[in-house]
């Protein structure tokens, strides 16, 4: 194989990854290709595993078997730390966000944890205007300037997750894995942060799992449907919402409610 066959596969790629939890198995040989560029979607009813897969890409939890691997090269057993160097970032929980700082300060911290080896950079003032300098840009990027000054613990949900996303940019991400963007949100803020993904996700690729079908089918190239820990089927928007197998497996689950709520 030669290096440019490498670099044309899919950005990140799992090898009948599988997880077993005393014997259950969560996640069962899945096969998963990402391509550079795309917003690929993680779907499925509750319990199919989507969260499980998200915690073994980012090694939260380790594999019972199989193999993933990160433009073309293993990353299985690799650290949580190891693989952000690498540039596959997943977006920060607002749990991580210190609610009792201002939204500026916040991505600072992600930006000072980016460059955190370095101690010798505190040491100049002028590196400390070029850090709020680049917070304020990440926050203008997002559509948060108005609240650079604002404590988070005062900003709407909504805004909440949109400084979240800034945080996640802070590690300067070639691939970004999102944990349910838009959960627990109302119809304007899932407005904001799809047109926010869209953009932020121009040259970079995404993998994010997300409930609401309406969001998956505005935003997403590709969508991998599991069910019980293995893969359903996968393809664009339209042929797996097309897909009988597809259908049976929400029949009745949270998620098809949830899908009546928004499509
Ligand atoms: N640490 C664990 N120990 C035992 N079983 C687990 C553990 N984590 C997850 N499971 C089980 O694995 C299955 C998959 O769970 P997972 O949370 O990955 O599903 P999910 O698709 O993310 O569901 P949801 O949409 O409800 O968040 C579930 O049956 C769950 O109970």
């Amino acid at each position: 194989m030669s290096a440019n066959d490498v670099l044309q596969g899919p950005v990140l790629e799992t090898r009948g990854l599988t997880k077993e939890f005393r014997g259950f198995t969560a996640v069962d040989d899945v096969n998963l290709q990402v391509q550079e560029g795309h917003i690929h979607a993680l779907i499925g009813p509750n319990g199919a595993g989507k969260t499980t897969v998200f915690n073994l890409l980012t090694k939260f939890l380790p594999p019972t078997r199989g193999d993933i691997l990160y433009r073309g090269k293993s990353i299985t057993s690799k650290k949580s730390n190891e693989i952000a160097q690498l540039g596959l970032v997943r977006s920060f929980q607002i749990s991580a966000v210190f609610a009792h700082m201002t939204a500026l300060e916040n991505v600072r911290v992600a930006l000072q944890r980016k460059l955190g080896t370095s101690f010798h950079f505190w040491k100049s003032e002028k590196s400390l205007d070029h850090l709020n300098e680049r917070a304020l840009e990440l926050l203008e990027e997002v559509g948060l300037r108005e609240y650079a000054d604002t404590l988070t613990v005062e900003m709407p949900y909504g805004r909440k997750r949109a400084l979240e996303l800034a945080t996640t940019l802070a590690l300067d991400p070639t691939m970004m894995l999102l944990d349910e963007p838009t959960q627990g949100m109302g119809a304007e803020d899932v407005d904001r942060i799809v047109a926010l993904i869209k953009r932020v996700s121009q040259g970079r690729t995404v993998l994010m799992v997300e409930h609401n079908l309406s969001v998956v089918s505005r935003l997403c190239d590709r969508i991998t449907v599991l069910a019980r820990g293995a893969v359903l089927a996968e393809g664009d928007y339209q042929s797996v919402s097309r897909n009988p197998l597809v259908r049976e497996a929400y029949m009745g689950s949270d998620a098809a409610e949830e899908e009546g709520a928004h499509v």
